[in-house]
């Protein structure tokens, strides 16, 4: 459950006195969610998220987010935006934590991706490409290539308790990484973690996109190759053309990709892979046996990482033809 920070009933109702919200009328911790603490707040004026930053979540961070839901909400995409208080300001302080409120949205993540919902979310985040244009604040991507070997490096001698041959595999796979990344690939804000857990469908509709917090610049491809990880893999690791198709060709009828970025995808989904490889073998080895969040299976990643280091085509992930 990811409530790391308890809030008291006086010390929200006072938080909240300071926005044009009306009365907090109740709250709840929710239990899902891995990296920060989120409540529901329910007020006079309906119900709202308040999440206080933990964990990954830089203080010097937290304007470009709050900023960039701001920004998608205005050019169209369904995501948060954050409320402002009396002051204008959107981020604050509770619990000693920084906290923001934003805005309650409807749906449910969906546990069984079909075809379908992989279709609509690749439309999703072409539009959430698109509309990152023009946003004025820049982050770089703390988790993209540079990152990658500090954060094996911290825990690269336990290595050898997740699996005998990790090690081995990661160093390989990040020389391998650097010497090849693509380079000058078109670049823009991407979304970083679009999982099925932070993508809300109401029925077959795609409601909104949550969790902007792993959100920088970088390669838009390198988020296709994300969410083609997160999407079009089955429980038993085999990869699903089928989602990887419609995942595709939802994501070129918004916004078509160039050679290069085609090209380029199956190196760019190991690097996906090894990003989240890292991240969860990191957490597997230091989150406390008696900790409230069940740390993610990083071998999941290893069998996605070995899958595409057979592929030689985005054919393979289910796009035929030549770029548009
Ligand atoms: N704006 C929102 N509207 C509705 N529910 C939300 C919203 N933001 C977060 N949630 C709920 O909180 C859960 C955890 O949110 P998430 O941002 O994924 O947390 P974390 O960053 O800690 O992983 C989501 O699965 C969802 O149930
Ligand atoms: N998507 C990451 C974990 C981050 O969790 P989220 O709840 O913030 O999406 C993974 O699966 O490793």
């Amino acid at each position: 459950m990811a409530v790391y920070t308890e809030v008291g009933d006086e010390e929200l109702a006072s938080f909240i006195a300071s926005y044009d919200l009306g009365d907090l009328l109740s709250f709840k911790g929710i239990a899902e969610g891995v990296e920060n603490t989120n409540y529901i707040v329910h007020t006079s004026k309906g119900p709202f998220i308040l999440t206080l930053y933990e964990r990954r979540v830089e203080a010097a961070d937290l304007p470009f987010y709050l900023g960039l839901m701001e920004h998608l909400a205005e050019h169209g995409v369904t995501c948060p935006t954050p409320v402002r208080d009396a002051h204008g300001k959107n981020l604050s302080r509770i619990s000693g934590r920084p906290a923001a409120l934003v805005t309650f949205l409807e749906g449910f993540w969906v546990r069984r991706p079909t075809a379908a919902h992989c279709a609509a979310v690749g439309r999703a985040l072409a539009e959430l490409h698109l509309g990152g244009e023009g946003f004025g604040l820049r982050r770089s991507n703390a988790l993209g290539l540079a990152g990658w070997r500090p954060l094996y490096e911290r825990f690269a001698d336990r290595a050898g308790e997740i699996a005998p041959d990790l090690a081995r595999l990661i160093e390989e796979e990040l020389a391998f990484l650097q010497e090849n990344w693509p380079q000058g690939l078109p670049d823009g804000v991407i979304h970083a973690d679009l999982f099925p857990d932070n993508v809300f469908f109401i029925g077959d509709r795609l409601s909104g996109l949550i969790d902007f917090y792993f959100a920088c610049n970088d390669a838009l491809a390198y988020d296709i190759a994300v969410s083609l990880n997160a999407w079009c893999f089955e429980k038993d690791m085999s990869f699903n053309i089928t989602k990887g198709q419609a995942f595709l060709r939802g994501y070129e009828d918004v916004r078509p990709l160039s050679a290069r970025e085609r090209e380029a995808m199956p190196l760019l989904a190991r690097g996906a892979a090894m990003r989240f490889l890292l991240t969860r073998a990191y957490d597997w080895l230091n989150t406390p046996k008696d900790a409230l969040v069940s740390p993610k299976n990083p071998m999941e990643y290893v069998r996605r990482l070995r899958f595409h280091q057979g592929v030689r085509s985005i054919a393979e992930y289910g796009l035929n033809g030549m770029a548009k």
